[in-house]
């Protein structure tokens, strides 16, 4: 028999192995827990003893027992670690389902064992609790993704929409429009009436928006007093009604709840992704010429660029 690592016993190593702070598990491929040793460290782990020799489906509802199963097979067929971020409440486990929502995040680190365990392929699956740092990465995504003043999605969140809508299009050529608009001699606003007003004036216009829209319909700030509408499933010619809606209620809110003696009107860029765009800002840059062109003509209106068609090859 091979020495044990520093000379330990049998009974040091199995007592050495039961002191890590968190919960190791052996399970086996049908699902069974074989073992549990450690989680010690108890400000975040319960007991588990009572686990061994249940099955994942009688510990846990169907769905989450499945997703179990499926990162063993992963584990098992890879032979490397395997490394999963899993969330578990209340909901997920049996005879809790009534339980509150709330739930504890772990990563868990999976490995093939190099033997059998009761005749039956396994894995060792440490857990760590990582709630904090998921709860401070959630936090943080939402800080990124959400303008702060407006409450809309930020810019950086709406290109990642708009790359994701557009790698879509590419392959369904389901129809997306995309409107750019800002509000008129905004900085008169701000000049007249203060910066406050200002903000006010675009906190209200980005609630009169998203009133105009449709819940699946995404709504961004780009800065300043530039706001970008996408709109999947959606037709220029639907889109066109849709951004004239919320030129005319845009405007009507911000005079009146503002008390605007002038300034305050809506002018647009609309386009739709089109079959010769080769990627999501040459979209974008259309709906900023054309939204140019609304400037240059006269403000208080919404210029639609068509999309560029491929040319047909004979
Ligand atoms: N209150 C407020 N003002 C902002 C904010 N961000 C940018 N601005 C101001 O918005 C104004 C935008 O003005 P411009 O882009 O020159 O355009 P405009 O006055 O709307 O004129 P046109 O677009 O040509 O009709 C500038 O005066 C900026 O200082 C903000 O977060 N709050």
């Amino acid at each position: 028999m091979q020495p044990t690592p520093a000379n330990l016993s049998l009974e040091q190593l199995a007592l050495l192995v039961n002191a890590l702070p968190d919960p190791v598990f052996i399970l086996t491929r049908s699902g069974r827990y074989a073992g549990i040793f450690g989680g010690t460290d108890l400000r975040y782990y319960h007991d588990g003893s009572a686990l061994v020799g249940k099955q994942l489906h009688e510990v846990l509802v169907q769905e989450k027992a499945d997703w179990f199963c499926q990162q063993i097979a992963q584990a098992l067929a890879q032979q490397q670690l395997h490394i999963v971020e899993y969330g578990l409440g209340g909901r997920d486990v049996k005879g809790l389902e009534d339980g509150p929502d709330g739930r504890i995040w772990f990563e868990g680190r999976v490995q093939a064992l190099p033997f059998l365990v009761a005749c039956e392929e396994a894995v060792l699956w440490v857990a760590s609790n990582i709630t904090e740092r998921h709860e401070l990465e959630t936090r943080l995504r939402h800080y990124c993704d959400t303008d702060e003043l407006t409450g809309l999605y930020s810019r950086r969140r709406l290109m990642q929409a708009l790359n994701e809508h557009f790698a879509d299009f590419q392959r369904s050529a389901i129809p997306c429009s995309l409107l750019l608009f800002d509000i008129d001699h905004f900085k008169h606003i701000n000049d007249d009436y203060g910066h406050q007003q200002g903000d006010q004036a675009l906190q209200l216009a980005a609630k009169l928006c998203r009133q105009q829209l449709r819940p699946a319909d995404i709504c961004a700030r780009l800065g300043g007093d530039e706001f970008v509408v996408l709109m999947a499933h959606t037709p220029p010619d639907l889109a066109m009604a849709v951004a004239e809606r919320v030129r005319i209620q845009l405007a009507k809110g911000l005079k009146a709840q503002l008390s605007l003696a002038q300034g305050g009107s809506i002018s647009g860029g609309l386009t739709a992704f089109g079959s010769g765009d080769s990627c999501s800002e040459t979209v974008l840059k259309r709906a900023d010429d054309a939204l140019y062109e609304a400037k240059r003509t006269g403000r208080n209106r919404i210029v639609r660029a068509d999309a560029p068609e491929q040319r047909q090859i004979r």
